[in-house]
């Protein structure tokens, strides 16, 4: 079991939010902003949390924030900036926008860390979420390699990786939901207040 000194929390909570309209880490669930729930989560599993964003309102949490190192690149650049900022080998990376995951989910990451693993991300139903997941520090360089290259998709990156992925199960399924649209806020809200 690796120890809470040697993993960093990043949230990533930059990007368009395009679909939403508005910056989706200031949306609320029960009056709290989403990006605090990420917050809540990875508090009680790592030693420093950064948030990747440029938007200086992030500052009222009270933690380290850094800019985009590439601008307007998405969530792969993102990471690299976050991983940049870090001083440890592990590192859990989150949106901003899955205001229902809690801590439980991400222990299931800590506890997977292997020799050769260097992304251990969750799997739910199939589909994996590698903005739900631990990343080894070292990957930046592969990451900065496709961007440098213009490929910005984190899936490719990820496949380029020694990855596991940590199935869900049924219990924890919806814990792990996003909100991209206004749709899936009201959705998220009638699910929260049943
Ligand atoms: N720091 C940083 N975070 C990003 C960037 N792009 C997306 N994100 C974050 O990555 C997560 C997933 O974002 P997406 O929903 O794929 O993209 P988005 O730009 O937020 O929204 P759309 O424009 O609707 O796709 C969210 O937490 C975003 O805040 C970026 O360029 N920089």
């Amino acid at each position: 079991m690796i120890d809470k000194k040697d993993i960093t929390g990043i949230i990533l909570a930059g990007g368009k939010s395009s679909r939403m309209g508005t910056d989706k880490g200031f949306l609320r669930l029960n009056n709290k902003p989403f990006v605090q729930y990420s917050i809540e989560a990875l508090k009680p599993l790592v030693s420093e949390i950064i948030i990747v964003s440029d938007d200086l309102n992030y500052d009222v949490f009270g933690l380290k924030r850094v800019n985009d190192i590439t601008k307007n690149a998405g969530p792969m650049a993102g990471i690299c900036s976050g991983l940049e900022a870090s001083s440890t080998d592990y590192n859990l990376i989150l949106s901003c926008d899955i205001p229902l995951i809690n801590s439980e989910i991400l222990k299931k990451l800590i506890d997977a860390v292997d020799a050769n693993s260097e992304i251990i991300q969750i799997e739910n139903q199939g589909k994996t979420m590698p903005l739900i997941a631990l990343y080894k520090r070292h990957i930046k360089d592969t990451f900065n390699g496709f961007l440098q290259k213009g490929e910005r998709r984190l899936r490719v990156a990820v496949k380029a990786c020694i990855s596991k992925n940590i199935k869900l199960e049924k219990a924890h399924e919806f814990s792990t939901m996003n909100v991209n649209t206004k749709e899936e806020l009201k959705q998220i809200e009638n699910a929260f207040n049943h």
